[in-house]
């Protein structure tokens, strides 16, 4: 028997899509299939300003292609230099739907984040005031923390004390890896979200480490141990508000994963849905997977859920390019290391 499920048009809560060829080659493998998208401002030099995300929005909007539709829903990069009187003006004009954080040194192209956050305390409460959202890359980046621990260590020592410092800031805890950021995310009230990414609902770091180094699992934050990707697996799959589906597909070329100081980042543009359909069956719970992919973060930005559906069909085991071409060489796509039988059929 064929089986079928039709769902509202899903959204991407944290998206990576550069600039450039590399920008024109991955829009489509993300219009295809999702409505919109928070495009990630840590391009170089970032996108801090207001006038600089709407150059940017205009770049990708110049790329898509014809007869596809897709919003950007823009961030700013937030820096010790960030204005409170930008950060509002654009949120007043509708272009900007959140804000950045990037501890400086956390991840690929942070190093203008924050390293003193009483430089951002008048721009944090701003945005307590206005309502908009920060989203957070959530890891201390001390080298004396062991890089699987640095998610926890910062929710008890950055996040923790910042929520409580502002209070009625709306924070999206960003691609959470861990039980402590589940755990964190479901103590919290209305005002926090947590997106999670589909590579982390699918490896943990044998994936990375074991029989040979594989760069193209290398992200930030690291995936950890298999007890954290149930942890993430339960709630995603849970249907809970504060969760919802933020891909972090994050394109890096081949010859820059497969290196001697290997990019972080996974590409899973191109087959995320068919990965999210087959986790969720895997688990009993496709009924849920609209909440997570389509529901669940537009309520907490605010938004209406899209009107348009598309439909998933399940059948023979479905074929999606091994890399796709992106004018700075190859870029791989993600691979689940098992057969996908859904596919986006309208
Ligand atoms: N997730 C990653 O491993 N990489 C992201 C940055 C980020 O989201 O931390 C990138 O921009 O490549
Ligand atoms: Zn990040
Ligand atoms: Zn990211």
């Amino acid at each position: 028997m064929s089986q079928s499920l039709t769902i509202r048009r899903p959204d991407d809560w944290h998206l990576h899509l550069r600039d450039g060829a590399m920008l024109a080659a991955v829009l489509p493998e993300t219009a295809r299939h999702f409505a919109r998208a928070i495009i990630m401002p840590n391009l170089v030099p970032p996108v801090v300003t207001a006038a600089q995300a709407a150059a940017y929005r205009d770049r990708i909007l110049a790329v898509l292609p014809e007869g596809m539709s897709f919003e950007p829903l823009m961030t700013l990069y937030l820096t010790e230099g960030t204005d409170p009187a930008d950060v509002a003006a654009a949120h007043a004009s509708d272009l900007v739907k959140a804000v950045k954080l990037y501890p400086a040194g956390a991840t690929t192209n942070s190093q203008s984040g924050v390293r003193d956050f009483g430089k951002v305390q008048a721009v944090l409460e701003k945005m307590a005031e206005i309502g908009l959202p920060l989203c957070v890359h959530g890891e201390v980046t001390a080298s004396e923390v062991d890089i699987f621990d640095r998610e926890a260590v910062f929710i008890d020592t950055v996040l923790d004390p910042l929520r409580r410092r502002i209070p009625g800031l709306r924070v999206v805890m960003e691609h959470i890896t861990t039980e402590e950021g589940v755990a964190y995310a479901r103590a919290g009230g209305p005002d926090l979200g947590a997106t999670i990414t589909v590579h982390h609902l699918i490896i943990n770091r044998n994936a990375i480490l074991a029989g040979g180094i594989k760069p193209h699992y290398y992200c930030l934050p690291v995936a950890k141990r298999e007890k954290h990707r149930l942890a993430l697996r339960n709630a995603a799959t849970s249907g809970e508000a504060r969760f919802f589906l933020g891909t972090d597909s994050a394109p890096h070329p081949d010859h820059l994963k497969e290196h001697a100081c290997g990019c972080a980042g996974c590409f899973t543009a191109t087959n995320a849905m068919s990965m999210l359909a087959e986790v969720f069956e895997q688990d009993g719970a496709l009924d849920r997977l609209e909440a997570f992919t389509s529901l669940n973060g537009p309520a907490f930005y605010r938004l209406p859920p899209n009107e348009a559906r598309i439909t998933l069909a399940k059948g023979e085991p479905v074929t999606y390019p091994a890399k796709i071409e992106s004018g700075a060489g190859p870029v791989t796509v993600f691979d689940p290391g098992f057969a996908l039988h859904w596919s986006v059929t309208l």
